[in-house]
C-alpha cells in the first residue's frame, strides 16, 4: 500500500489522560470498511476522536488521504463521525436536521436537493417533514447519516451508532452504509460491539486492548480463528484460543 492508496495512517500516535497511555498504529487502505472491537475501556472512542481531531495526541504521525492533519482543526479534516447519541434536534423536521450538515444557515435550490438526495440515500424519501419524534428510531440514525453524507467527506467513523438497534435493523443499517461506501467510495471505520450484524462486508477488523491495536486482519480470521487468548475472551469463547 502506498502514502496515496491509504485513507487512514496512524504511526505510533500517543494519547495520554492522567496516568493512562494509549499508542495507535494502524492503516487502513482507501475505500476500507473496518471494524474496531474490543473491551469496554480499551480505547476505540479515543481512537475515532483522535482521527476526528476532538482529542490531540503528544506525538506521533496522523496521515488522512497522504496528508498530515495533526495540526488541522476537526472541521477541515476530510471526515465526518456518526455517534450513537445522534443529537437530532426535536423542533427540527428530519430535512432541516439533515440541512445543518451543510451550514446554519438559509439553503439555496441546489443545497435543498442535495438534502433531499441524501434523505432518498437513506431511504427516507416522502419522510422529510416528520419530527425526529415521528420517526422511529432506525429512521432517526438514518436522518443522522444523512446528515453525515450532506458533509461529503471520504472518510466515515461510526462509533456504535446502531447499538441501541435491534439485531435486523442494525443488519439493515450496516448493509446501508455498506452499499453507501461502494456507491460514494467511502472509507469506514466502525467502532460495534454486536458482532453479530457483521454480514461478510467487513473486510477487515482491528482488536482493539488497552489502548493498542492488538491485532488486525479480516473480520473472519479475527472472529472465527482468534489468534489472541484475549479475543477469544471478549468473544467469550471457550477455552483459550490455540
Ligand atoms: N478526555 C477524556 N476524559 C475522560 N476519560 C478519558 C478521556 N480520554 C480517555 N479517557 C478514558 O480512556 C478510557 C478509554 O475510553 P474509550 O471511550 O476510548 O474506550 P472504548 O474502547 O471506546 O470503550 P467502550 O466500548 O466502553 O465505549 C476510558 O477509561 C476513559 O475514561
Amino acid at each position: 500500500m502506498n502514502g496515496v492508496e491509504r485513507a487512514i495512517d496512524i504511526d505510533d500516535l500517543v494519547y495520554r489522560y492522567e496516568t493512562m497511555e494509549m499508542r495507535f498504529s494502524l492503516a487502513v487502505a482507501a475505500g476500507a470498511f473496518i471494524i474496531l472491537f474490543g473491551p469496554s475501556g480499551a480505547g476505540k472512542s479515543t481512537l475515532l476522536n483522535l482521527i476526528a481531531g476532538f482529542e490531540a495526541p503528544v506525538s506521533g504521525r496522523l496521515s488522512l488521504l497522504g496528508r498530515d492533519v495533526l495540526g488541522t482543526a476537526p472541521a477541515a479534516r476530510p471526515v465526518t463521525t456518526l455517534f450513537q447519541d445522534h443529537n437530532l434536534f426535536p423542533h427540527l423536521t428530519a430535512a432541516q436536521n439533515v440541512a445543518l450538515g451543510l451550514h446554519p444557515g438559509r439553503l439555496n435550490p441546489a443545497e435543498r436537493a442535495q438534502v433531499a438526495e441524501a434523505l432518498a440515500h437513506v431511504g427516507l424519501a416522502g419522510l422529510e417533514a416528520r419530527r425526529p419524534a415521528q420517526l422511529s428510531g432506525g429512521e432517526r440514525q438514518r436522518v443522522a447519516l444523512a446528515r453525515s453524507l450532506v458533509r461529503d467527506r471520504p472518510i466515515l467513523l461510526l462509533d456504535e451508532p446502531f447499538a441501541a438497534l435491534g439485531p435486523a435493523q442494525r443488519r439493515e443499517m450496516v448493509g446501508l452504509v455498506d452499499r453507501l461506501r461502494q456507491e460514494r467510495g467511502l472509507t469506514v471505520l466502525m467502532v460495534s460491539h454486536q458482532l453479530d450484524a457483521l454480514p461478510g462486508i467487513a473486510a477487515q477488523a482491528a482488536f482493539v486492548a488497552d489502548g493498542r491495536i492488538a491485532a488486525t486482519g479480516t473480520a473472519t480470521e479475527l472472529l472465527i480463528h482468534p489468534p489472541l487468548p484475549e479475543i477469544a475472551d471478549y468473544l467469550g469463547y471457550a477455552g483459550p484460543a490455540a
